[in-house]
């Protein structure tokens, strides 16, 4: 019910020890321990919502910390007062006059506000009895924008003019959710080609990932240039001329240093480079696009771009040709959809990130909302897909023939199994109890901890 009181919040420190075989490793970060800062609220009348934001194991107990500095924020207020000028809400937690200077809306105090945020918008779906992106979707535009923060944005999106977007795409609305349905959203694997995989493994999951149907494929970069060169010319050759690569330095590089470099791999015919440089260099971000324009490579951008403010500069500044939304780096949909609808009128096409844990469950539903209420476009976009960890989700994603299909459970797809948060917490957990002791493999530790 609407009305139903927020009276408890929790928080938990969920890891997976996923760098033990070196999934997700990149140029910056080679040994990624995959967690969560994993948020239940809980109402007066029994009803749930849960929500999470992604950390790569050590400093998530630092993100837990700054969601129990938020709850007071959310426990005592009713779902109704929350969503009912959802605007007001988010200011709350983002410009508290003293919360605010340990951000304001960026690090470790926006990922807690995405925490706490995404648990509130799971809690909301629910108890309309719809998955987000049908909530949504559904919304009156009207409401949908009185959910949206435009502080800082306004030369360069004006409420009327999100509000007169939204209207215009009102028409054909119906058509584009029934293809969603039927053919669900386009995506692409990163899964296979993580920098820490050998290459028999790379060329093994490559091969399962090409029969399994899918055509783009993303490789990780920038640790070695004769590395970079031999992993992409092999996927180049096994994926074949016409399908796409893309590749993604995790900020490993200078300007000049990115520049130089991917015009090396530019033979490779990568659709884009993500994550050039550091996350914050925009004029950086606009003269590597600048300079690999005429090579036809675009720069991406958007898994450490922590809030809509960033967002506009590199969209003003025409630093980026791809938008890689988060849905647990900004502040949470509130701050999504003001990217969303940004992007829209900079005509930059967005293809969010996910992976990690629950990224892809999350942001499936923007994604699915964008094309039917935003965008209206599949031209150049497609939703990153890394194939870890689902097993842990109550509703995991579905993927069929390399396309999201939208998902039908009530709520943001958040809420994870209550084995799997017990076995993950940190460090009591059963699993991170059994991990390997020096001299041990990763299988003698799982016969272990089966006996
Ligand atoms: C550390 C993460 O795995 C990162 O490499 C993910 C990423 O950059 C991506 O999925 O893109
Ligand atoms: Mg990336």
């Amino acid at each position: 019910m609407l009305n139903a009181k927020i009276i408890r919040l929790s928080v938990s420190d969920v890891r997976f020890p996923t760098s033990l075989e070196h999934h997700g490793s990149d140029a910056m970060h080679t040994d990624p321990d995959y967690s969560v800062a994993y948020v239940v609220i809980e109402t007066d009348d029994g009803s749930k919502g849960y929500g999470l934001t992604f950390t790569l194991g050590k400093g998530t107990e630092i993100v837990v910390c700054a969601v129990e500095a938020l709850s007071g924020f959310v426990v005592g207020k009713c779902l109704e007062e929350i969503v009912s000028d959802f605007r007001a809400f988010y200011r709350l937690l983002t410009s508290d006059g003293q919360m605010r200077w340990v951000g304001p809306e960026k690090g470790v105090i926006q990922l807690a506000t995405a925490a706490v945020l995404n648990a509130v918008w799971d809690l909301w779906a629910r108890t309309e009895g719809k998955p987000l992106w049908k909530l949504l979707v559904d919304m009156d535009p009207k409401r949908l924008i009185s959910c949206i923060d435009f502080r800082y944005i306004t030369d360069a999106l004006t409420e009327q003019e999100a509000l007169d977007m939204l209207l215009k795409r009102q028409e054909g609305k119906l058509q584009r959710e029934e293809q969603m349905l039927k053919e669900g959203y386009p995506a692409y694997t990163t899964s296979c080609a993580w920098l820490g995989y050998p290459d028999q493994q790379l060329k093994q999951l490559c091969t399962e990932a090409l029969r399994d149907g899918w055509t783009r494929f993303k490789v990780k970069v920038g640790a070695d240039l004769q590395d970079d060169i031999r992993r992409c010319g092999l996927i180049r050759q096994m994926i074949g001329p016409s399908n796409t690569l893309m590749i993604d330095a995790n900020q490993r590089w200078d300007v000049g240093e990115a520049i130089t470099w991917v015009t090396k791999l530019a033979e490779f015919r990568p659709l884009w480079i993500e994550e050039p440089t550091s996350p914050d260099d925009i004029l950086g971000h606009a003269a590597i696009s600048k300079a690999l324009a005429p090579l036809g490579i675009g720069v991406a951008t958007g898994e450490q771009c922590h809030n809509r403010v960033m967002f506009k500069q590199l969209l003003q500044a025409s630093a980026l040709q791809f938008v890689q939304i988060d849905s647990c780096r900004l502040g949470s949909v509130n701050e999504n959809l003001a990217v969303l609808l940004m992007a829209c009128k900079f005509q930059v096409p967005v293809c969010p990130h996910a992976g990690g844990v629950g990224l892809c469950e999350l942001v499936q539903h923007l994604i699915l909302f964008d094309y039917i209420s935003v965008s209206a476009s599949l031209h150049n976009r497609m939703c990153e897909y890394v194939d870890h960890l689902h097993e842990h989700f109550k509703s995991p994603v579905v993927i069929q023939d390399a396309r999201y299909i939208p998902p039908k459970d009530p709520g943001y797809s958040t809420e994870m199994l209550e084995d799997s948060v017990r076995r993950h917490q940190y460090p009591q957990g059963a699993v991170w109890q059994g991990l390997p002791r020096e001299g041990q493999t990763v299988q003698d530790s799982a016969d272990q901890e089966t006996d």
